[in-house]
């Protein structure tokens, strides 16, 4: 893996001649686990988008790069809130298919031990129908980390998740994706306060960075300094329209 860029966002988006976002201006840091936090609607998902290159019918004025200057194309894996597995594959070949639809062969030994790393050795070949919600969300999170990319752009991946799934699959992606540079599209403030070493306040009047409780992530979810920043944080999505 090459070295985890910072990226930087400015600008407004329109869709359809309508703001969706802007003009606002975010910095991810390079190697860190930046969570964006908001209400639905005020365009988190649109920034993931322009960051990993899928704008599409979005109209973007502004810049979304990498601070190095070099593109960010190839350098990105994206983590959608569905797992998006494909129904007829077992977990070893979806881990694997983006691999095979790049023309890369002989990674199916790499995946099998991604699968393991992820606590699904024994289900490496189900397909999806036989695997929970937690399991198809940990063999998404295998295929993440196959793409071996510096930078992880994860959108609400674990928002249909059980709390405790939820709370198991935060510490196993927060172990796997170490050292890459995150940045975590999520609307729960639990969540942010837990995992964000940054967290990004996202509302219509623009983005404010919030300070987190000092220390390691993820932090404990009943620790006093947790459940306080928490609070702090759902007071002011409470507190925005
Ligand atoms: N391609 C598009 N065409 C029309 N409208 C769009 C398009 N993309 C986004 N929008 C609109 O822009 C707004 C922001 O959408 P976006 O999905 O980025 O928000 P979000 O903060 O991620 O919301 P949620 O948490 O509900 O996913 C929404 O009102 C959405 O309908």
């Amino acid at each position: 893996m090459s070295a985890a860029p910072a990226l930087r966002l400015s600008g407004r988006a329109t869709a359809g001649g309508a703001p969706v976002f802007g003009p606002l201006s975010l910095e991810v840091r390079a190697g860190e686990w930046t969570c964006l936090l908001g209400p639905s609607g005020v365009g988190k998902s649109t920034i993931l988008r322009l960051l990993s290159g899928l704008g599409g019918d979005v109209a973007f004025d502004g810049v979304a790069a990498a601070d190095d200057g070099a593109p960010l194309a190839g350098r990105v894996a994206l983590m959608a809130q569905s797992d998006l597995l494909m129904p007829w594959l077992d977990a070893v070949a979806n881990v694997t298919l983006g691999a095979r639809l790049r023309g890369e062969a002989g990674r199916r030994d790499r995946a099998t031990g991604l699968l393991g790393r992820v606590g699904l050795a024994a289900h490496a070949h189900k397909r999806p129908h036989a695997l929970s919600g937690g399991q198809r969300q940990r063999v998404a999170l295998a295929r993440t980390l196959m793409e071996d990319r510096p930078v992880v752009l994860l959108d609400e991946p674990f928002s249909a998740l059980d709390a405790r799934s939820r709370a198991l699959m935060q510490d196993l992606a927060a172990g796997l994706l170490g050292g890459r540079t995150v940045l975590h599209v999520t609307h729960d403030a639990a969540e942010a306060a837990r995992l964000g070493q940054n967290v990004l306040l996202m509302t219509r009047a623009g983005i404010t960075s919030e300070t987190p409780p000092a220390g390691p992530v993820p932090r404990p979810f009943d620790a006093p300094e947790t459940l306080a920043f928490q609070g702090h944080l759902q007071r002011q999505l409470m507190e925005v329209e």
